[in-house]
């Protein structure tokens, strides 16, 4: 568990994935309605010190997925999810998952996304101290066309959400699909108006494709593990990031856990805040690596001897990095600000 001070630090979420952000609570929960499944508890969850690779965790998902299969497994986890973050010092959230359908269940793709945005609905008529906005995710082994389905339904909650739906994301094992065929639908949905985070340079020898994705150019990126020349990138790649001034979302225990990273100390932070670049420090799945954002950032400051200051620095940076307009920006920072005398006379 992390430190009191990170816990109580208010804290910006932009990268968590639905299904992987799954509290061994409502696991337990959803398995009670699922019998079947009770012998896979213990592998939806990388446990503290353990490490996996990158496919062995993609193949995480398949059994998770089997979990959330109707819409009211999709509206409980939602709840749940929002509320844990919520509980973490969380103010504000942007989720994304893969719409999926289901024929066992009627769930179709339209009927996730409705009974994501109403647990959302919920939680905020509840008083839950969390502003949540969401991304609908491209899983790139699905390929362009059903891609482009999805910007189709993304543009129908885009404008019947009430500013909830902000955007797309790019996600999926890396190692499949080429990220190029995507370049059309996503070129369709920022025409729209919706912001993109893609995930970039995920694995190493993947330059062609990163050169690609980011000529769109996307709103953030998501990991950007091997972008800089030092880890087989290229200055071109990282002078692009640069000039656009594209936020990177990282995280710490998704990318030791998966395997991307070495250790703590060879994470790709270190590089991009030393340039002054905009990072913001991210969760991934939550509940596949068995963390929580005050973990990460605690992590982010002992690794890198961060101050008290710096991290919180760290954090209202990451309110420039949000996908809801300026004015929701404002009203962060003005949040922040309230809340920062508490945070440091506690010691
Ligand atoms: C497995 C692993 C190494 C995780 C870290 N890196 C990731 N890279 C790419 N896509 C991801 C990652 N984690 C989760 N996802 C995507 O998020 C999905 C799960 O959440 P959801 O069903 O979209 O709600 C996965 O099926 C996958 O498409
Ligand atoms: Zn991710």
């Amino acid at each position: 568990m992390a430190e009191q001070f990170y816990k109580d630090l208010p804290k910006v979420e932009l990268h968590a994935h639905l299904n992987g952000s799954i509290s061994s609570t409502t696991t337990e929960k959803l398995i009670t309605k699922k019998p079947h499944l009770s012998d896979q508890h213990n592998m939806t969850v990388i446990s503290r010190g353990q490490k996996r690779t990158l496919e062995e965790c993609f193949e995480m998902f398949k059994i998770i997925h089997q979990l959330t299969v109707s819409d009211e497994d999709v509206f409980v986890v939602t709840k749940d999810v929002v509320k844990e973050f919520a509980a973490d010092g969380v103010k504000y959230i942007e989720l994304r998952s893969t719409p999926r359908e289901e024929k066992s269940t009627g769930m179709t793709k339209k009927s996730y996304v409705s009974s994501v945005l109403e647990a959302i609905k919920q939680c905020k008529n509840e008083g839950v101290d969390i502003d949540v906005r969401f991304l609908l995710a491209i899983d790139r082994r699905n390929g362009p066309t059903i891609a482009m389905e999805t910007v189709k339904l993304a543009e129908e909650f885009f404008r019947s959400s009430d500013g909830v739906v902000v955007g797309l994301d790019l996600s999926g094992n890396p190692a499949v699909g080429d990220g190029k065929n995507f370049i059309a639908p996503l070129q369709a949905g920022r025409n729209l108006g919706l912001k993109l985070a893609l995930h970039l340079a995920e694995i190493p020898n993947q330059n062609e494709e990163s050169e690609m994705l980011l000529s769109i150019p996307p709103d953030r990126i998501g990991h950007g593990t091997f972008l800089h020349p030092e880890v087989g990138g290229s200055q071109r790649l990282v002078d692009t990031v640069k000039k656009y001034r594209i936020p990177l979302e990282l995280c710490f225990s998704s990318n030791v856990k998966s395997q991307t990273i070495s250790s703590y100390d060879q994470h790709h932070f270190h590089y991009w805040y030393n340039l002054g670049h905009p990072c913001v420090v991210c969760t991934d799945d939550k509940g596949v690596f068995g963390t929580d954002l005050s973990l990460e950032y605690q992590i982010t400051a002992s690794t890198f001897n961060l101050s008290k200051t710096q991290i919180w620095d760290l954090s209202y940076q990451s309110i420039n990095c949000i996908f809801a307009p300026e004015s929701v920006k404002s009203d962060l920072k003005r949040r922040w600000n309230e809340l920062k005398p508490g945070l440091f006379t506690q010691d």
